[in-house]
């Protein structure tokens, strides 16, 4: 059976190297011959799974601002991927390559200021930039692909990490809310909240996703349900307004939530609308608990204050659009506010996962006890 199901409209389809179960997915890769970033549309998930073929690094800087890529670990690996095709069409000596590898990473780094592993992704490209800029062309391209896969292949395992230590905390037969996408699509693979509740599953536990269809752009409802729904995980959503009253009544058990940074102080960017649920989570007793890989916690940031928010466009509010389906749902004459993220204090958070170990409380000696990996290059 083709890896690829039809999709509602032709789209230039590339067969994907991986089955398209949610668990093994990913949503973007670097194809064999290093000249072709293949990624999934993720504006158009759940109605249309199509995928597009970037060969200019401005390609991959757009597909990351427009959302069509998105997740914090997800954008770094493709902005990685974005600076191995400006080393594709860079021929020239030294000086001329470090100047076009500095210009695209200028250009991908602005893309979107709020997940550090955007920032974390490129420096580490950065280092292998300057390590290998005298070598040939050939072998420049080679160098960093190879490192572009390694951030890539080192995030999936980052995310199986975590889940086992995050599935230890879920009890059997719970019911567990997550908020926004934290999965396969949003990382290197198998993602970290929803890689909590993957190795929870794997590990014969009972569960139920309650997903928040997280607005304005719905990434609970589009992508988290299309992605545990394929994994045969039981998976049902939920509004955004329904968090209280379902915490009230006892219909869920612990909250799973990504991260885009973590504060020294273990403070939490996430997807807006995170805070409120902590708060509430807070109110009624339920454990709040935090997935995200190292690459996501920036100890140069001292706290939430710190932490830049990314302003989009008041039309992903005013507007309903999947694909080429789109409704108002606002009057013209009136504005809409569109911060994309919001900051969770680390008092409501009871615990941190990531691949290094488990802090909690979340504060900056637990941090500080987690090991760093040496640095790669
Ligand atoms: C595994 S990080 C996922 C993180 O990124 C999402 O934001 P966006 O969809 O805008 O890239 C959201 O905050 C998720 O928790």
């Amino acid at each position: 059976m083709s890896a690829f199901i039809p999709t509602l409209k032709t789209g230039r389809a590339h067969p994907h190297p991986e089955p398209l179960s949610g668990s093994a997915f990913s949503a973007v890769e670097l194809m064999p011959g290093d000249r072709t970033v293949v990624m999934l549309d993720q504006r158009l998930l759940p109605r249309q799974e199509r995928y597009e073929n970037f060969q200019r690094p401005e390609q991959v800087a757009d597909a990351i601002s427009t959302m069509k890529v998105r997740g914090a670990p997800a954008i770094g690996i493709s902005a990685a991927y974005g600076l191995v095709l400006a080393a594709v069409v860079c021929d020239g000596p030294r000086d001329a390559f470090l100047e076009v590898m500095a210009t695209t990473d200028g250009m991908l780094r602005r893309t979107r200021p709020t997940a550090v592993n955007l920032a974390w992704a490129l420096d580490r490209m950065h280092r292998t930039v300057v390590r290998i800029a005298a070598e040939a062309p050939r072998d420049r391209v080679t160098a960093l692909a190879a490192e572009a896969r390694a951030i890539h292949v080192e995030d999936k395992l980052a995310c199986k990490k975590m889940g086992e230590l995050g599935a230890a905390s879920v009890r059997d037969g719970s019911t567990i809310l997550t908020h926004c996408n934290a999965g396969a699509l949003a990382t290197g693979g198998y993602g970290t909240a929803l890689g909590v509740i993957r190795a929870a599953r794997d590990a014969g536990k009972k569960i139920r996703v309650l997903s928040a269809e997280t607005r304005p752009l719905l990434q609970g409802a589009r992508l988290t349900a299309w992605e545990l729904h394929k994994d045969g995980i039981d998976v049902q959503t939920i509004t955004d307004s329904m968090v209280g009253s379902f915490m009230a009544r006892g219909l869920i058990d612990q909250v799973i939530v990504g991260a885009d940074r973590v504060a020294r102080n273990g403070d939490v960017a996430n997807k807006i609308g995170t805070y409120g649920v902590a708060c509430l989570a807070q109110v009624h007793g339920i454990p709040f608990d935090v997935a995200a890989p190292w690459s996501t916690v920036d100890l140069a940031c001292p706290d939430g204050a710190s932490i830049p928010i990314e302003e989009r466009g008041e039309r992903e509010v005013s507007h309903v659009t999947i694909g080429e389906f789109e409704v108002q749902v606002m009057p013209d004459a009136v504005r809409a506010h569109n911060p994309a993220f919001d900051v969770t204090p680390a008092r409501l958070i009871r615990a941190l996962y990531t691949e290094l170990g488990t802090a909690s409380p979340l504060d900056a000696a637990s941090l500080s006890r987690l090991t760093p990996p040496p640095r790669a290059t």
